[in-house]
């Protein structure tokens, strides 16, 4: 469901995530942290903003300044990048929290990236067995993807997300205007997540991002609301069919079970988005080998992930790795491989895959030579 409202300053759309009594609003607008009593007026007394020192350096004065002056207010910042999605972040946050005596009554809000709304996210989901969640994502990754459908996480040594719960946020505010400040590189990874909504559900809306690419790369106003509206639409009309992964979801995961084994590799190097972009050309490559994808498709897949910057070739990894990395994807059954495979541009199967040759020369034709 979307809707649009006009606040006492500007125009929010808001899109609802339909999950029955854990439905909650998604409210994309400008200055939006500007207008957090309108959009989140029922916040309790003891509040905890999770973010970290880049984000809060730019952020976090607004937002102090539109929260209830009788609230308590804590900020726990943990440090910067994907090393901070850890057991030991977690535990930090967590002893943050006793200390300050929070209760059961408060809140926690995520100002951040993915990084920050997936561990943030675990542990709402488990300080006293579940505290009042909110998103406000700042990376265009985040606004597209990690501050929707309540996949909440942090890593193991052994791989991605391996320590996680479902656990829904109240409500996600997407205030656009941050985007203003991220690197070039963080924005090419939210714009890999948004291609892949493109190929796995919305033919459509992927040659809308061919037609409009480079008003995307240059950040244009309109181009980029139009895509995170787009986007969001699409994450909760899967969300609300399918929230813990039973079938539907699983096609979110298009490029991750490829994508999370590069990652847990070379996190200092590669970026989530980065990886899933390879990971998408691997899964892509696999199907025209099958038979099953037009070669043109697997054109236009590369040439609009080449376009936005983002990596069409996944770095050189042994055999023994990859599949012990994959082997712990966890839509594995039974010991096997499932994996989210193209059909066509707009449509994608999770299929279990047993031919590991296959899979294997796939991963070959997508791989940096060594040269
Ligand atoms: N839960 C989900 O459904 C889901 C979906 C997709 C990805 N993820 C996870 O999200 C993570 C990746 O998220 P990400 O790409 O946002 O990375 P990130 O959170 O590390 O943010 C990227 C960088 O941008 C900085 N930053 C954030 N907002 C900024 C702003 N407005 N201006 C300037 N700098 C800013 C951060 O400090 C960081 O250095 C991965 O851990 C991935 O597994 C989760
Ligand atoms: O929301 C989902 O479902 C997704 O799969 C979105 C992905 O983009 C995201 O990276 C997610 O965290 C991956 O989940 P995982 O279950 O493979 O850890
Ligand atoms: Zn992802």
């Amino acid at each position: 469901m979307h809707s649009t409202q006009a606040t006492s300053q500007t125009t929010v759309s808001c899109i609802q995530v339909g999950l029955a009594e854990r439905s909650y609003p998604i409210y994309i607008g400008r200055q939006l942290y500007q207008q957090l009593p309108d959009l989140l007026p029922n916040l309790p007394r003891q509040i905890c903003i999770v973010t970290n020192a880049t984000v809060a350096a730019h952020y976090l004065g607004a937002i102090r300044a539109q929260l209830p002056a009788e609230a308590q207010l804590l900020v726990h910042e943990i440090a910067d990048g994907e090393h901070a999605k850890s057991l030991s972040t977690y535990g930090e946050v967590m002893d943050t929290l006793i200390h300050a005596n929070f209760n059961r009554d408060c809140a926690i809000l995520a100002l951040g990236g993915g990084v920050v709304g997936d561990l943030a996210g675990l542990v709402a989901a488990t300080y006293q067995r579940g505290v009042d969640f909110y998103q406000l994502p700042t990376t265009l990754l985040a606004q597209v993807d990690s501050s929707v459908g309540g996949k909440t996480a942090i890593n193991h040594p052994g791989g991605k997300n391996l320590i996680g719960a479902f656990y829904q946020p109240k409500a996600v505010v997407i205030s656009t205007d941050c985007l203003s400040t991220l690197e070039a590189r963080d924005f090419a990874c939210g714009l890999a997540e948004i291609v892949k909504y493109g190929i796995i559900y919305d033919g459509d809306f992927f040659t809308w991002l061919e037609d409009n690419h480079s008003q995307l790369a240059a950040r244009d106003e309109q181009a980029l609301a139009y895509a995170i509206r787009r986007s969001c639409e699409i994450k909760a009309e899967i969300v609300a069919q399918d929230e813990r992964e039973q079938g539907l979801r699983a096609l979110l995961n298009l490029g991750h079970t490829f994508g999370h084994a590069i990652e847990a590799e070379y996190y200092d190097s590669w970026r989530h988005g980065e990886a899933v972009a390879a990971g998408t050309v691997i899964a892509a490559h696999f199907m025209q080998q099958a038979g099953e994808l037009h070669s043109t498709d697997v054109e236009r897949i590369e040439r609009l992930l080449s376009s936005f910057e983002l990596p069409t070739l996944a770095p050189q990894l042994s055999e023994t790795l990859w599949q012990q990395r994959m082997q712990r994807d966890k839509k594995v059954q039974a010991g096997r491989l499932r994996l989210v495979l193209p059909t066509r541009i707009g449509a994608a199967e999770l299929r279990t895959v047993t031919d590991w040759p296959a899979v294997w020369a796939a991963i070959c034709r997508v791989t940096e030579s060594s040269q």
